[in-house]
């Protein structure tokens, strides 16, 4: 069964065109990862499968429900982690997740959800308008648990964490998969995408520019070779230099008169010669596999 599929949504603010004839299928089972510069349209898109936001055009479907016409179904199906969501406030952490228990008519053990998402019993007692902003977070998605949804949808999910709460957030969603719920969530850390998902989409000024695994994603880049070139000096000109090398994705200065190139693997000895005939002394020089990012910046044009 498809957990999720958008049919050229398109959703227009007056003049924004916040998403632009988005279509995307996520299977049941399958860990997504949303992934876009600051105003690219995630929330967006999380808001018309809430139903917060009705499209302009095209429609969503969750598990066979329209987002829209029936609402209320496709929701019930549905555990949410929204962004910039805020507590209650006079209301404990345990009463935040009494209280969605009691919503969803679910059974959960409020104690358990507390414990999962690293909440000690007596944080669990003080009234979460106190707490921190991961505290809140962590809560946040304590209440998204609950009733053990098919979907979990998170919208940027660590914003507020530090690293280990990032990696306890991590561990979450794989051991969520694992019991069966699909997971789609919306992130510009990348790190945080690359290590859970199976797929990821890019979107770009409302459009998905790219839908593939990371794996597929490097092949679609002609292999996605990433060059580490250290020179002993940076001079102004050099990095256009290498961009007009044949077959270089991107190249970005980096400090220590170094310099990132993603291209593919027939460019690299033509990028040393092309230095070389600069006049630029090449004084390291090493090969890496392109990450997520180095592709993100190639699909969203940043850092060219
Ligand atoms: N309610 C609204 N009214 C008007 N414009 C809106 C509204 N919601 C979103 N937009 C616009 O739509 C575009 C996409 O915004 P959206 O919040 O979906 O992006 P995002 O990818 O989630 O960004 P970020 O990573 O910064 O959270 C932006 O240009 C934004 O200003």
């Amino acid at each position: 069964m498809t957990a999720i599929e958008a049919t050229e949504v398109s959703k227009r603010y007056g003049t924004v065109v916040a998403l632009d004839r988005v279509d995307l299928t996520v299977p049941e089972g399958e860990i997504f990862g949303f992934l876009g510069p600051n105003g690219a349209g995630k929330s967006t898109f999380i808001n018309v499968l809430l139903d917060f936001a009705t499209p302009s055009d095209g429609s969503v479907e969750i598990f066979g429900h329209d987002c829209h016409a029936e609402g209320v179904a496709a929701r019930e199906r549905i555990g949410v982690l929204p962004e910039g969501y805020s507590v209650f406030e006079r209301r404990t952490g345990r009463q935040h997740i009494e209280y969605a228990i009691e919503s969803k008519d679910a059974d959960d053990d409020p104690a358990e959800i507390l414990d999962r998402v690293g909440l000690d019993p007596t944080d669990a007692e003080r009234e979460a308008s106190d707490y921190s902003k991961g505290m809140a977070q962590r809560l946040v998605l304590g209440m998204a648990l609950v009733g053990e949804p098919d979907l979990l949808l998170l919208d940027e999910p660590t914003t507020g964490l530090d690293p280990n709460g990032a990696a306890e957030m991590r561990d979450i969603i794989r051991e969520e998969n694992e019991r069966g719920a699909t997971v789609f969530f919306s992130s510009h850390i990348l790190e945080q995408v690359e290590a859970v998902c199976d797929r990821v989409g890019i979107l770009q000024d409302g459009e998905l520019v790219a839908v593939d695994t990371i794996e597929g994603l490097r092949e679609s880049l002609g292999g996605g070779t990433k060059l580490v070139i250290t020179v002993d000096d940076l001079r102004n000109g050099t990095v256009e230099t290498v961009r007009g090398v044949q077959g270089v994705e991107t190249a970005v200065e980096r400090e220590d008169s170094t310099l990132e190139v993603t291209c593919t693997n027939d460019a690299k000895m033509d990028i040393l010669v092309e230095l070389h005939d600069a006049g630029v002394d090449v004084v390291n020089f090493r090969t890496e596999e392109a990450s997520l990012e180095d592709m993100f910046i190639e699909y969203t044009g940043s850092g060219r």
